[in-house]
């Protein structure tokens, strides 16, 4: 079926082809473009890139250069792949490259892309992002969703604890996705996703997934391009999710409306507020002007297109990253040491919990999120179009073009990084470089006016997250695929995540006296021992029951210089029956009887020490 479609495709395109051929043609054009490989009428070099985009231009850039034009069907698009080239699109000409392409998937989910991420750079573009500054991702807001994240690591550590005590395998890509949409939803929309039974992070799963498709419209902006997602069903899973998306949307929004809507304890200035004070500022809630369906009309659109933005935005970057740091540090079995002996040396063995005073002591964890970074960013491709004529590299690049930065390839380029293939987090030891779109080698987040707005928010989800994962837990595979160790396969186009879930085995991190004690290790306590030691007890060979007299020494596990019952989740379930036995035996012997040795000899053997004989 799918060669089929294929040689519909190709044939069709290439009948077109010949009929578009001269028009496309401007022998007069004095741009000088950059070198780019030949390409075809109409598909134009569309047939090259098989596989994952970033690795298909990396291979074209070593053969073409770092600023290389390539005809995607209708739209032409340069590629930059240089630290320098990069910092001259996105500093330099930061103002005439700041608009961005549009694409047909996130076009239909917003009705014409008036978001943030996806909107041209105009005034509603300035005035959405504004308000998510203001509303949800400043520092103080952050700050003050604290608790949030904090109570949502508690609730990841006993969940993990669960199957760590079963040894079952947790799949860290669903319990990812499930905390960073906790975190958000809770921080942004008062959402509080423990107390809804639909899975909110499945939806996310399932949007990026959507988004991430071919779509014919992308490359053949035009009527061409509409024909054959619709003769493909290209949209049908789309318009799905669309339909599921805005059913969340609005029960967010009619909570909001409510007057007796449901108080959580969360705080009620999160964004959805922010942009129904916005509006109501701008006079659009005078509902004696307006009738109610208007109204209703602009409430919607905007909280829905910033909820949209989160969505995307704020959980599946952040989830993608912890999977591939916990996939990193899996791979590279000394660094997850090291980081776990410094986390623990740091933070001591009796922690029951961890909050975010503690980030900034364990150094080492930051490097190693700065390292998956630099080799796995979520965000492979930078994607801008450019507003006017600039000059990228000596080469002059006309409005309206597509330009995508490949940070995945900058970021491994042997000119700027030592062994760019290996996760060495010490490379950022006393190193000035930073993620925060100053050093172009290194652009997780993006740079200049586009730059990622949710970097305060991002941040600590991240290691608030590893500091817990790494102290509370020893991590190995699952049995049976020990030997195959962890595959690092990407899947996706604009957001690249691993493509198979993360399964992994947690281990309760158990430190006995300063040692470590390995999984599966047995344990014998010797309670015989204990409590004759001389240390708790005094003359602790003689049978001297006075000893217990105004003495807080009990035997049901508390204390532990006397557990004859054992102690802990294993304490013996039998000993109130066992207790009562004895004292209602014991009362009974010494009540009714009194009592004495047998005859000599044999009273003789039991002094000298013949147990037998009682
Ligand atoms: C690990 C986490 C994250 C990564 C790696 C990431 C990465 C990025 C990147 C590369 C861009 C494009 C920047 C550019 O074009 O120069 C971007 C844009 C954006 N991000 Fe993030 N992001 C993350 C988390 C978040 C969070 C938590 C939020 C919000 C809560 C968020 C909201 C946005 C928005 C709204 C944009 C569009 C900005 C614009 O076009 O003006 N991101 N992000």
């Amino acid at each position: 079926m799918a060669i089929l479609i294929y040689l519909f495709w190709f044939s069709f395109l290439t009948f077109f082809s010949f009929i578009f051929l001269k028009k496309n043609r401007n022998p007069k054009s004095k741009l000088q473009p950059p070198p780019g490989p030949p390409s075809f009428p109409i598909i134009g070099n569309l047939h090259l890139l098989q596989g994952l985009p970033y690795r298909c231009f990396h291979q074209l850039s070593l053969k073409y250069g770092p600023v290389m034009l390539l005809r995607l069907g209708f739209v032409p698009t340069v590629v930059v792949s240089s630290r320098e080239a990069a910092e001259e699109v996105l500093k330099t000409n930061d103002l005439e490259t700041c608009s961005r392409p549009t694409f047909a998937g996130p076009d239909k989910l917003l009705n014409g892309s008036i978001d943030i991420t996806f909107a041209q750079y105009n005034e509603s573009w300035k005035e959405n992002r504004k308000v998510a500054m203001m509303e949800l991702l400043n520092i103080k807001k952050v700050q003050s969703f604290r608790y949030i994240r904090e109570e949502e690591m508690d609730f990841l550590v006993k969940k993990v604890s669960e199957s760590a005590l079963q040894q079952s395998p947790v799949d860290l890509t669903k319990t990812f996705f499930f905390i960073t949409a906790s975190i958000m939803c809770r921080s942004a929309l008062g959402q509080n996703l423990h107390e809804r039974e639909d899975k909110i992070e499945e939806l996310v799963i399932e949007t990026a997934l959507t988004l991430d498709c071919f779509r014919f419209s992308d490359s053949f902006p035009c009527r061409l391009g509409w024909f054959l997602d619709w003769l493909f069903q290209m949209n049908k899973r789309l318009n799905k999710v669309c339909k599921k998306l805005d059913a969340f949307c609005q029960l967010v929004i009619d909570e909001h409306l409510k007057p007796d809507g449901k108080k959580t304890r969360d705080p009620p200035a999160h964004i959805v507020a922010g942009l129904f004070n916005m509006i109501e500022k701008h006079g659009h809630r005078d509902s004696s002007k307006r009738n109610m369906d208007q109204i209703k009309a602009v409430l919607v659109v905007k909280p829905y297109i910033i909820i949209y933005d989160l969505f995307l935005g704020g959980i599946d970057n952040g989830a993608i990253t912890l999977i591939w740091v916990m996939a990193e540090l899996m791979r590279n079995p000394r660094v997850m040491r090291k980081a776990q002996d410094e986390i623990r040396t740091i933070l001591g063995s009796k922690r029951e919990r961890i909050t975010e005073e503690d980030i900034d002591k364990v150094e080492y964890v930051k490097l190693i999120i700065k390292e998956s970074f630099r080799l796995h960013p979520p965000l492979p491709l930078l994607v801008r179009k450019t507003r006017s004529h600039v000059k990228i590299q000596g080469y002059d690049i006309p409005p309206d073009t597509s330009i995508m930065i490949n940070i995945w390839k900058i970021a491994r380029d042997p000119k700027h990084w030592e062994s760019p293939e290996d996760f060495i987090p010490e490379r950022f030891i006393d190193s000035s470089i930073y993620y925060k779109g100053q050093n172009f080698e290194l652009l997780p987040f993006g740079s200049g006016r586009r730059i990622c707005p949710g970097i305060a928010m991002a941040i600590p989800i991240l290691e608030l997250g590893l500091l817990n994962l790494l102290y509370f837990f020893d991590w190995r595979l699952p049995d049976g695929m020990i030997d195959q160790g962890v595959d690092m396969e990407e899947n996706g186009t604009i957001s690249v995540g691993k493509k198979r879930p993360l399964l992994l085995v947690p281990r309760i991190w158990t430190i006995i006296q300063g040692y470590d004690v390995p999984a599966k290790t047995q344990i014998f306590i010797n309670a015989y021992a204990i409590a004759r030691d001389p240390k708790y007890w005094e003359k602790p060979d003689e049978f001297n029951p006075d000893r217990f007299l105004d003495c807080s020494i009990d035997y049901k596990g508390l204390k532990f210089e006397l557990i004859p019952f054992g102690s802990g989740r294993r304490i013996c379930p039998g000993m109130a029956t066992a207790i009562s036995i004895m004292e209602l035996g014991l009362l009974n012997l010494l009540y009714f009887f009194d009592w004495g040795l047998p005859e000599k000899d044999e009273g003789e053997e039991i002094l000298t020490g013949n147990e037998d004989a009682l």
